[in-house]
């Protein structure tokens, strides 16, 4: 999504952050000189940051160690859609990552963590329209951290707010590229895997050449325990990674045609098999797109397919295999983490659904949305944008944000959404170039889990059911026809026929690297949901959106007097932004440190002599 004023970056902003060169200022110094070139005040503070942060996770780990030694808890089950107890899977994720990545990242500033969050167990499936599992509500200090620093109501939904700029010159630099670095997938995939990404990289550069084409990618389900009981049979075959081969079985009482088998197929940029990793489809899907946000390029992932075809599972897994956002969420954090000597980065987070055609905040539930449209393109006017520090504080508002989510059990799915959901996440990175100005980049990330669609029952007439079927039907028939519009070459592209696709904008037709993925379900019984899903999904490949350029702005070293002023004003704000942040940790440190005394004093059983 546009920022307010860009303009071509040069050539020259390529070295990027690795070549500034940077002095620190003594912290009495902090707030009250102005010299020039300006440095940034708060070096001192984020120096005592990383050295708490690592105090306090030496003390954490300590403490976890302690803790093992007791017996270990029952393993947690869900029992109800297990895509809502994220917090716990991250936190383990996030130790197993940290386990590997410890040695090479001790020099590197460590995100704040949260305090787990415990969840209830034996939620109940509830059939109400709103989602009613009885989970942990999120710690109290992530609402408390978010008054201190927000929230910003007035954000809208695909703009991020910009700053009165100092700015007088301003940089835009051309589409997604081979710039874009492969950081991480290849090391979770399989060796037979690295050779396929090698190709999907293949599309991508292609992409790069010819502006953006949404890539689309097709995942299969496994088959059910029950659906294989019920004898039902697989009808699609992945075959080479890329090609999906549909069988359309002959229906066992119709004895004319029993042996007739007619078949289609398609091909996609990748098609994932009923075995593929969450992993691996988030890192053939999504990791360039998490990448290019630092850059300061836009990016959208959206799920789509018949209910219960596995689309909740992709963007939100489960707790033992977490989905695209949680994986995305992970990412984006360690590679602020990997960047904190760098620059500075600010992330926001927003989450709505979009439920009987309308729009609700997911972080704050309250009044409908209201969708207006301004030189930025669509706004959710209201809705609240949270600042995050930390991947456990996202996973809390996203856990926050899945329980006002709007689900209920339908006759495919027993968690079925019954909502589309978007998530969207802003990275504003603002670094300084050689010569001191400011470099700022806004990228933008979109997760999009859609609601799927289902046939009508005739015994759901007139019920709320059928009205919510009604509404996400005809969201998703608006979106086929601005797909068709857009594949066609139409000027007039239909967006404004449902709410979905008013937000869906500026992933489909603007400056944006879209993904798109099509789940499908195995069995033949939903033979003709899973052929409309691959009709659909092979539409999309046609779609180019527009060459997703770059939101970078750069602040030249203000030379007036009131910008100079201007600029000390939003470097006092970080300070104390900064040491907010400071507080928090010097507070969590000491939370610890007098859990791990509480726990060496308490004396254990057999400690005693039996007399
Ligand atoms: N790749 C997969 N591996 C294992 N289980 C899966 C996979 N995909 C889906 N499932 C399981 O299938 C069930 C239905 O999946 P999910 O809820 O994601 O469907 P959906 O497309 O989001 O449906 P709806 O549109 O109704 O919300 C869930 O129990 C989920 O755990």
């Amino acid at each position: 999504m546009p920022v307010s004023t860009r303009s071509h970056i040069n050539s020259q902003d390529q070295n990027g952050p690795n070549t500034v060169q940077r002095t620190r200022p003594s912290s009495d110094q902090e707030e009250t000189h102005v010299s020039f070139p300006l440095r940034n005040p708060h070096h001192g503070l984020k120096e005592k940051m990383k050295a708490l942060t690592l105090l306090y996770e030496q003390q954490k780990k300590a403490s976890s160690t302690l803790r093992n030694l007791s017996p270990k808890p029952e393993e947690k089950r869900f029992s109800t859609h297990p895509s809502v107890d994220l917090l716990s899977s991250c936190k383990k994720n996030e130790r197993d990552f940290k386990e590997t990545k410890d040695s090479e990242q001790d020099n590197v500033m460590r995100e704040n963590t949260m305090p787990t969050v415990p969840t209830l167990p034996n939620a109940k499936l509830n059939s109400a329209v709103t989602r009613t599992f009885l989970l942990p509500q999120p710690p109290v200090d992530v609402a408390k951290e978010n008054l201190v620093m927000g929230p910003d109501r007035f954000i809208g939904f695909p703009s991020f707010p910009r700053k009165a700029n100092v700015s007088t010159t301003v940089a835009r630099k051309l589409s997604m590229g081979s710039s874009v670095p492969q950081t991480e997938p290849r090391e979770f995939l399989g060796k037979e895997n690295v050779l396929e990404v090698e190709k999907l990289e293949s599309v991508s550069e292609k992409n790069e050449a010819s502006g953006s084409r949404i890539l689309v990618f097709v995942r299969l389900r496994p088959m059910f325990k029950k659906e294989r009981e019920a004898g039902l049979r697989c009808c699609v075959k992945i075959v080479n990674r890329k090609d999906v081969y549909l069988t359309e079985f002959p229906n066992d009482n119709d004895y004319l045609r029993l042996k007739r088998v007619r078949g289609r197929h398609f091909t996609f940029d990748a098609s994932f098999s009923d075995s593929t990793s969450q992993q691996e489809v988030y890192s053939t899907t999504t990791v360039e797109l998490v990448e290019a946000v630092f850059q300061g390029r836009n990016g959208s992932v959206f799920c789509y397919g018949a209910t219960g075809a596995g689309k909740t599972y992709t963007m939100l897994g489960t707790v033992e295999n977490p989905g695209v956002m949680v994986l995305a969420i992970k990412d984006l954090f360690t590679k602020i983490r990997q960047r904190s000597c760098d620059g500075n980065h600010a992330v926001h987070l927003s989450y709505l659904e979009v439920y009987n055609e309308t729009v609700r905040d997911l972080l704050s539930p309250g009044r409908p949305l209201v969708l207006r449209e301004d030189k930025q393109g669509i706004i959710a006017a209201g809705l609240t944008q949270y600042r995050a520090y930390s991947t456990d504080e996202v996973m809390a508002l996203l856990q926050r944000g899945n329980q006002n989510r709007t689900t209920e059990p339908t006759r495919a799915n027993e968690t079925s959404s019954r909502s589309h959901a978007i998530l969207q996440v802003v990275v504003e990175y603002r670094v300084k170039d050689a010569s001191m100005n400011v470099v700022n980049r806004v990228g933008k990330l979109s997760l999009i889990d859609l609601a799927g669609s289902e046939r009508a029952l005739a015994t759901d007439q007139r019920t709320l059911r059928s009205l919510e079927g009604a509404n996400i039907n005809r969201s998703l028939l608006a979106l086929s026809s601005c797909i068709n519009a857009l594949v066609e070459g139409k000027k007039h592209i239909p967006y404004r026929n449902s709410k979905l696709t008013q937000l869906l904008k500026d992933s489909l037709g603007g400056a944006c690297n879209t993904v798109m993925i099509a789940n499908i379900s195995p069995s033949n019984l939903s033979f003709g949901e899973t052929q409309n899903t691959l009709h659909w999904a092979d539409r999309a490949k046609e779609i180019r959106t527009k060459a997703c350029e770059a939101n970078v702005e750069i602040q030249h070293l203000p030379e007036t007097e009131t910008d100079q002023a201007k600029l000390l004003l939003e470097l006092q704000k970080e300070n104390r932004e900064l040491r907010v942040q400071l507080a928090r940790q010097q507070q969590k440190l000491l939370t610890l440190q007098a859990q791990s005394l509480a726990a060496n004093a308490s004396p254990t059983p057999h400690q005693f002599p039996l007399s």
